[in-house]
């Protein structure tokens, strides 16, 4: 059971979790004002709230933290993700246990309430989050309004019909929305301590990397290991993406269906395919060259988000501790003759990764950038990068 009426007692509910099923969820608002109509999920990461929030692949979500302390660190400029924080692509709401405190942190420029209210993000705190991702777990993921009034008045009936009518994300198509506008060139290294981010200077290898809601971190990883990234617009077509001689193309990360987005990603991707360009999935990038190739992707009963998840790489045996966020899934027993399943889930032994027989391409499901989580699949941009250095008669790269 979800306890509904605002825990502690005491005072008018100001925010609202509105489910489709018309449970209505009281708490304290905060964050921006207002309202929206998402699909709920739940993460488990201890850290890396602000990167949780600014990941463009959940546009389309709220999240429901089920770590009880969110915000003791405040938020800074740093720990960010989407590439145009103007565009707020990411979370729409967020769900606390507890009630955000005072930030404590070297790194902190400010609270998470001011932040979020900035971001546009709603938020509410003071929810029963165990019981709201245990009825998840049961249910699946719910429709809802989250919903923030300062004076605590709200139209109960018009959210629920809200809630209630919103279509959901299976078929929609987002990567349109948080794509970039033009192609970029992206420099920054990762972050170092002591001495925060970097700047590359000298590439040795070009990689293109087709933005469907990128996260920077891919980004400063890639461009860590040697490369000169170029950034391009979900909709490019695959002649102007060869037209930069790429070394290597990256197909990023980014929120709805793959089912949907893959209607004009999917021939680009056979485009370069039969190009023979070596090519790197991540996510949503691994759910549509599975599309690409003659797959399917399904959707998931709860999703995975965490930072927390088992994965086995079977081509080396060994076990990683990874990063996760997907709704959707590809299903391992779609995958045509040619395509391997290298990774799978030790949670619930859901596809995590493939490669193509007798070509450079491959693809996980899980965020080997992290940001945040573990580091212990980094070792696939070096898996990538190899890929391109074979080819050009360089020496590889220690996998890990
Ligand atoms: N992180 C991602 O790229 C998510 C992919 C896709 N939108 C999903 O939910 O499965």
């Amino acid at each position: 059971m979800i306890a509904t009426t605002a825990p502690w007692g005491a005072e008018k509910a100001t925010a609202l979790l509105v489910l489709a099923d018309g449970t209505v969820i009281e708490g304290r608002g905060l964050g921006a004002t207002g309202h929206a109509v998402a699909e709920v999920c739940f993460n488990t990461a201890l850290t890396g709230y602000q990167e949780i929030l600014t990941d463009p692949s959940y546009a389309g979500q709220i999240v429901t933290f089920t770590f009880p302390h969110i915000g003791n660190v405040g938020a800074n400029a740093e720990d960010i993700e989407d590439l145009t924080p103007a565009a707020r692509a990411g979370a729409v709401g967020a769900v606390f246990r507890a009630d955000v405190t005072q930030p404590s942190s070297y790194r902190s420029n400010g609270g998470l309430d001011e932040w979020l209210k900035r971001r546009g993000i709603v938020a509410m705190s003071g929810i029963d989050t165990r019981a709201l991702t245990a009825r998840i777990r049961d249910l699946g993921a719910p429709h809802a309004v989250i919903a923030h009034a300062p004076d605590g008045v709200f139209d109960i009936d018009a959210l629920k019909r809200e809630a209630a009518a919103w279509a959901g994300l299976v078929g929609l198509d987002l990567a349109r929305d948080v794509t970039s506008g033009q192609s970029s060139t992206w420099t920054e290294t990762p972050w170092a301590w002591g001495k925060g981010y970097g700047e590359q200077s000298q590439p040795t290898m070009h990689v293109v990397a087709v933005d469907y809601g990128v996260k920077r971190n891919i980004l400063r990883l890639f461009a860590g290991l040697g490369a000169e990234v170029t950034v391009v617009p979900a909709m490019t077509p695959a002649e102007d993406i060869l037209a930069m001689n790429p070394d290597g193309v990256f197909l990023s990360n980014g929120p709805g269906d793959p089912a949907a987005t893959g209607e004009y990603a999917v021939p680009v991707i056979r485009d370069l395919l039969d190009a023979d360009v070596p090519l790197f999935g991540i996510c949503l990038g691994h759910q549509m060259l599975a599309l690409a190739l003659g797959g399917r992707t399904v959707k998931m009963h709860q999703g995975h988000h965490g930072a927390n998840h088992p994965v086995k790489d079977h081509t080396t045996g060994k076990v990683e501790i990874v990063s996760m966020n997907h709704g959707f899934a590809v299903d391992g027993d779609s995958l045509p003759e040619g395509v391997e399943e290298t990774h799978v889930s030790l949670f619930d032994g859901s596809n995590c990764g493939i490669s193509v027989a007798g070509k450079p391409v491959f693809s996980v499901q899980h965020h080997p950038e992290a940001s945040p989580g573990p580091q212990d699949s980094h070792y696939l941009f070096r898996r990538f990068v190899n890929l391109i250095r074979e080819r050009k008669g360089e020496p590889a790269l220690a996998e890990r």
